[in-house]
Parts: C-alpha cells; sequence; structure tokens
C-alpha cells in the first residue's frame, strides 16, 4: 500500500507528533520526490529537514538506515532526530527529522568557485562513503541530485531510500551511476558498487550537459564502461585522479578505503594545491589541509 500525500503544508503550519509529541513549524518545502516531500521546519531556534508523505516501506527503509548510521560514530552521529506520525485529516502521516543540510548542489558549486574544488569535494565524498561502508551500508542511489556541498567543500549525503546492507540486491539506484547499466558489475551491494557510481558522479560533475544528454541515450549495445573511460581520459581538469577514477570504473577496489588512499595521494600532486598560485587556491588548499587533518582526528577517535 503506498500512502500518496498530495497535498503541500504552508509556510507557519505547525506539525504535532503524534507519539515524541515535538512540535515542528514548517518554514518552507526543500524538494518533493514521487510522493513526499521534504520541508525545511524549526523547532525553536533550530532548523531540521523534515521529510513525509513516501509509501510505508520506503518510509521505514530510509529509517531503519538512518537509526543505524545515526548511532554510529561517525559524522552521521546524530543525523536522525526524530521519527513520529502525524495526524492529518484523519489518517496518521509518517515523517520522519533529520539534520538539515545547508548546501548546493555540487554542479552549481563548481561552477560558482571553480573545477579545482573537484579534487576536494571528492575527497570528502569518498570519506562519507568509507564511514558509511564500515557500517556494513552500501549508499546504492549515488548521484548528483544526492548529495549537498556546503561552503568550504563539505559533503553530506541525502536521500537515503538507497541505502542498503552489504551483500544484499541494490535497491535503488539510477541508470547512469548503475554498473549493471554499463555491464560493468552486478546490482549487489559491495563497496565497488558505490565506488563506480561515485567515479559516474565526479565525471559527471565537470562535462557539460550536452555531453551528458550524449551518453543518456546510448543504446544497449553501444553501453559499455569504455564510453566513460573516453570521457574521462578526454576530461583535462580530471587528470590528477584519473587512476583513482579509472580503477573504480574498472571495479579494481574492494574497499573505499583504498579509493580515498589513492585519491589523496594524487590530488595533492595537483599543482594547484601543491603550489597554490592564487588567494583562491590557496583558501582551497588550506580546506583540504583542514579537511585531511579533520579525517585523521577521526581516524584516531573513532579506531
Ligand atoms: N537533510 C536535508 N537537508 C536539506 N535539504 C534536503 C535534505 N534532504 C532532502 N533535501 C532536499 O529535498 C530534496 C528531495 O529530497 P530527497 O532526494 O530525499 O527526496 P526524494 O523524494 O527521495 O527525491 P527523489 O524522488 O529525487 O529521489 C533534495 O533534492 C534536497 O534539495
Amino acid at each position: 500500500m503506498t500512502t500518496s500525500f498530495e497535498r503541500e503544508w504552508q509556510p507557519g503550519t505547525t506539525l504535532n507528533g503524534k507519539w515524541n509529541k515535538r512540535q515542528y513549524r514548517v518554514e518552507r518545502v526543500l524538494g518533493a520526490g514521487a510522493n513526499g516531500k521534504v520541508y525545511l521546519v524549526s523547532r525553536g531556534k533550530l532548523a531540521y529537514a523534515l521529510k513525509a508523505g513516501y509509501s510505508p516501506a520506503e518510509h521505514q527503509s530510509e529509517v531503519n538506515a538512518l537509526k543505524v548510521l545515526s548511532e554510529s560514530n561517525t559524522s552521521f552521529q546524530n543525523y536522525l532526530f526524530d521519527v513520529d506520525d502525524y495526524h492529518f485529516d484523519g489518517t496518521d502521516i509518517p515523517f520522519y527529522v533529520m539534520r538539515y543540510v545547508d548546501g548546493q548542489s555540487m554542479t552549481d558549486f563548481l561552477l560558482r568557485h571553480g573545477r579545482d574544488w573537484v579534487y576536494l569535494i571528492g575527497l570528502n565524498t569518498l570519506r562519507k562513503l568509507t564511514e558509511l561502508h564500515s557500517e556494513g551500508y552500501v549508499f546504492g542511489d549515488i548521484k548528483l541530485q544526492n548529495m549537498l556541498v556546503g561552503g568550504y567543500g563539505d559533503v553530506e549525503l541525502i536521500d537515503f531510500g538507497g541505502v542498503t546492507p552489504k551483500g544484499r540486491s541494490v535497491k535503488q539506484f539510477t541508470e547512469i551511476y548503475d554498473r549493471g547499466y554499463w555491464g560493468a558489475g552486478a546490482r549487489i551491494a559491495d563497496e565497488a558498487y558505490d565506488l563506480f557510481a561515485f567515479a559516474v558522479l565526479v565525471i559527471s560533475s565537470v562535462q557539460s550537459a550536452h555531453r551528458m544528454a550524449v551518453i543518456d541515450k546510448l543504446l544497449p549495445q553501444t553501453r559499455s564502461v569504455d564510453v566513460l573511460l573516453d570521457m574521462l581520459n578526454t576530461t583535462a581538469a580530471l587528470q590528477p585522479v584519473a587512476v583513482p577514477l579509472r580503477r573504480a570504473l574498472l571495479g579494481q577496489y574492494h574497499t573505499s578505503k583504498q579509493a580515498l588512499a589513492d585519491w589523496r595521494k594524487q590530488s595533492l600532486r595537483q599543482p594547484s594545491l601543491a603550489h597554490p598560485p592564487s588567494g583562491r587556491a590557496s583558501w582551497l588548499r588550506l580546506c583540504f589541509a583542514a579537511s585531511l587533518l579533520l579525517f585523521g582526528f577521526s581516524l584516531y577517535m573513532y579506531w
């Protein structure tokens, strides 16, 4: 059974949780999917994102994954804030409340700040994946629309509908990011599955819309990982990280930790990070260094 939830809650609406008795004020809609919506809500002075109106199965599977991640000693800790029902028009509408991520899409970020940031954003995305993988899950539906980039190139994954325990069939994916679509492997949740999608994400983040539209229309018989490798080889901006991207496309990593180590090694050779010629590059280098330090510190704390 699916709960179709067409109605949109207007700014100023107060939502009262039926079981946990928390109260939220709707500020605005952040985004909408096939059935449900994500709202920016406030509770006192704090802002959250509230997701409601999705099918019970979808809702439950996202909540299950988020509960595990929220209790882990990773940057996902406390991501999930509340799970409850809202009694509305005679029915109970399940919702969950999570961390509000104030960010923009990776493509918008790169357009605004420059393609050099792709190395830091890639690094931060791989860090997120290593954390998720260490908890026994695979993200599944990695794509540009499912991540947000903050002001310092920090990355947050959103939409946990595709999160799948390792070893199971991937339950939600988007064709061009899916290795099965490219004939490059099974739709089984392993770390390499996410790494393939990660490579497509990075490659597509710096392509023109026209070039992406071409690969979207490829016939099954012309679809192969060679198309993606060719795209990678002909994108100058990605050459500093071509080695980890190529390996990810070819399924040569068993773990995201190996990919992260390679990414770090290769991207540090990038001249704009190694020898900053301008103010922007030195700022970028600082963020990169701070990011590495933070990651080292988290490793020290958690392992
Ligand atoms: N935690 C969050 N913080 C800020 N914005 C968010 C958050 N979660 C979701 N959003 C916004 O809401 C939009 C829709 O969220 P999400 O992708 O989870 O919904 P969806 O219905 O599953 O989408 P789709 O049908 O495209 O998979 C996102 O694109 C993003 O703009």
